[in-house]
Formats: C-alpha cells, sequence, structure tokens
C-alpha cells in the first residue's frame, strides 16, 4: 500500500491529505524524525517557512530530512516546501533558516511580493499534461510565492512564469527594485530533479488532482526502478553465492 507521508508542522498539509484521499491514497503526518521510516514518499507543504523550519528545528527533522532526500525517495514541495528543498535561497529573514536542501536551485523565498500580491493565474505545464491529460494549464495559486531564479543542469523545467514588471529577477535583490527590460524575463517556478518535485504555487488549494497524481506516478516508477535495482543486487549476491558453493573435485 502507498502511503505518503506529509510534513504537518504547519501550513497546508491538511489539504495535500485531502487530494491524496481523493486519488485513494492514505496521506500520514510527519511530526518526527521516526515517522519517515513508515512512508515511501513526502510531501512538503506550503506555510511559512521561517516558522516551519524552526519546528522542524525545534523536532530534530532536518538530518532526516536530508537523508530521506538524499537517499532518492521522492519528494514533493509546494510553495515553503520548495524552498526547503533548495540548495540556497536568497530574501530570507534575519538569520537565515536551515534549508534541507537537494534541489541545485536558487529561490527567492518572497519573490511575488507580500500577502497583498498574492493572486491566481494560469501556469503552462506541458509535461505533466502530457502525463495526466486535459488542458496544458494549470490553475496555480500563487500565495507570497517564490520562484526559482537560477537552475543546475540537472534540473527539469516543468513550468515558468513571466516576471510581473516592478519586480527584479536578480537572486540577490530584495525583489522590490525596479529594473529596466525585464518585462520579457520568466522565472521558473515547477521542476523536477530526479527524486524531488517542486512547485512554487499550490496545487491542494484546486480542484485539479493531476500535479498530484503526477507525483503518486513519479513516486512509483523511482520505487520500482529501486526494486528491480534491488532485486538485480539480490539476483547477483545469489549467483556469486552458488558460485562460491560450488562443490570442488579433488
Ligand atoms: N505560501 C507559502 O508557502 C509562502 C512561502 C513563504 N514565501 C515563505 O517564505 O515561507
Amino acid at each position: 500500500m502507498t502511503l505518503v507521508g506529509v510534513l504537518a508542522l504547519q501550513g497546508s498539509f491538511n489539504e495535500h491529505i485531502a487530494v491524496l484521499r481523493r486519488l485513494g491514497v492514505k496521506g500520514v503526518e510527519i511530526r518526527k524524525p521516526e515517522q519517515l521510516q513508515n512512508v515511501t514518499s513526502l510531501i512538503i507543504p506550503g506555510g511559512e517557512s521561517t516558522t516551519m523550519a524552526k519546528l522542524a528545528e525545534y523536532h530534530n527533522l532536518f538530518p532526516s530530512l536530508r537523508e530521506f532526500v538524499k537517499m532518492g525517495r521522492p519528494v514533493w514541495g509546494t510553495c515553503a516546501g520548495l524552498i526547503f528543498l533548495a540548495d540556497k535561497a536568497t530574501g530570507q529573514k534575519t538569520g537565515g533558516q536551515q534549508l534541507v536542501g537537494g534541489l541545485d536551485c536558487t529561490v527567492h523565498r518572497n519573490f511575488f511580493g507580500s500577502q497583498i500580491q498574492s493572486f491566481e493565474a494560469e501556469v503552462l505545464a506541458p509535461e505533466v499534461a502530457s502525463k495526466e491529460g486535459g488542458p496544458e494549464t494549470f490553475r496555480g495559486v500563487f500565495i507570497r510565492a517564490p520562484a526559482i531564479l537560477e537552475a543546475g543542469p540537472e534540473v527539469q523545467v516543468l513550468a515558468d512564469y513571466p516576471v510581473p514588471s516592478n519586480i527584479s529577477t536578480s537572486p540577490y535583490s530584495s525583489g522590490e527594485e525596479q529594473k529596466e527590460n525585464v518585462e520579457q524575463s520568466k522565472v521558473i517556478v515547477a521542476v523536477r530533479q530526479g527524486n524531488i518535485l517542486a512547485t512554487a504555487f499550490h496545487p491542494e488549494l484546486t480542484a485539479d488532482t493531476r500535479w498530484h497524481s503526477y507525483f503518486l506516478k513519479m513516486a512509483n516508477e523511482i520505487a520500482e526502478t529501486s526494486n528491480s535495482q534491488l532485486q538485480l543486487q539480490v539476483n547477483i549476491n545469489y549467483s556469486q553465492k552458488q558460485l562460491n558453493e560450488l562443490p570442488i573435485f579433488q
């Protein structure tokens, strides 16, 4: 049975669990490091990444979360979850915050501005639509949303979004100053890198279940590959054992 862990320290974890339920999958609330051992994949929800990081620190979750990602288990971060997964974040509160990391990118924590600059928009994600069917666009709910400003070569861009003209795309700016000629530039808002999926927006707040279904398929594919690798390993060990156990005739 597929058990998807949902980090349940703060933010929209209930909404993720509700979507999983609609897809017939059980979401398990994760609050302690040892609970990660019972799940095969993990969703890190949106919320407020600084608060979430403080709670994760308090519950000593960072080492196990990092281990989970490093072991190649499927992980999806939405919004604050994306910030958690990024190797580098800018626009952090004074003192910064711990990150889980693993996703080779620089994320701007509040790229699209504050709460009142939150918005909804259609986001084009052809790769996800090709797997899941339906229209090529998805409703993107952007709440104090981050954006990916730089991504490494291993990162597959699933969706980008035009930068509003009053925002700078420099990773080192506060994101508030004006810059000329940025009307045409775009920032990345959804990516995949191996076992990591990350979105700057909140699919769990829409009726469209395709992002969740995409993640579940991705998780199944990863599980199948690691099972067959495990099987291969078992076979190799078995045949070596057989070789070693060949009777020696003297
Ligand atoms: N909706 C969200 O998750 C917002 C994330 C927020 N920008 C943060 O820093 O945590």
